[in-house]
């Protein structure tokens, strides 16, 4: 394990396990309709490629970029949009694709900007909800895992860019951080 890994929350067979429920709930709801999946990087590039496959149905994937933490364990409140989507989503069914909701500006912020572009439908799948530091109101439709309020890193989620490839969800300790 990574040194700098505290403990361990969720293993790679724990997240598939998540995966699959999640998926399965998701193939129901969305038969026959042909999904925009929006994948939100960079966190949420690993589950949206697990979970689109799991899927193994009809829907289409688009990407978008935005960000609000920098380099730091806290969010600045600004949501920067670094690269939007290639597709419209007006009349589209969206289905957002998160790695966490913590504070909830980001997703509170891109269910605003795609119900003023006309989509048909907003839902929000994340697989981690750190419910404990909810500073906006935001409603996921597909939760994973609720988790405790400490910092993850691992499958997408990163310190300063690093830990993104590590393939659980783990602890980071706050010595990292921390100096
Ligand atoms: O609920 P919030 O407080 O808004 O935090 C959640 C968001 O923060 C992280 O992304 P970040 O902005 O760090 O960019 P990244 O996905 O590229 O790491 C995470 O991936 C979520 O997108
Ligand atoms: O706990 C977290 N880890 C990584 N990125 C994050 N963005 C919001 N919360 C977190
Ligand atoms: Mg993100």
């Amino acid at each position: 394990m990574n040194d700098d890994i505290l403990k361990v929350l969720y293993s790679t067979a724990e997240i598939n396990a998540i995966i699959k429920r999640l998926a399965g709930e998701i193939k129901r709801d969305y038969a026959r309709k042909n999904p925009l999946v929006v994948c939100i990087l960079k966190g949420a590039i690993m589950f949206t490629t697990d979970l689109v496959r799991a899927i193994d149905d009809y829907c289409e994937i688009d990407f978008m970029d935005v960000s609000s933490y920098g380099d730091a364990t806290e969010s600045s409140g600004e949501v920067k949009i670094i690269k939007d989507l290639d597709t419209s989503v007006k009349g589209r069914d969206v289905l957002i694709v998160e790695d966490i909701v913590d504070t909830g500006r980001t997703l509170s912020y891109l269910m605003k900007l795609f119900k003023t572009r006309d989509a048909n439908s907003v839902k929000i799948c994340t697989l981690m909800d750190k419910t404990e530091r909810r500073v906006v109101e935001v409603h996921a439709d597909y939760v994973g895992t609720t988790v405790p309020n400490e910092f993850v890193v691992g499958y997408g989620l990163d310190y300063a860019e690093r830990y993104r490839n590590l393939p659980y969800i783990g602890v980071l300790r706050p010595t990292v951080y921390e100096n």
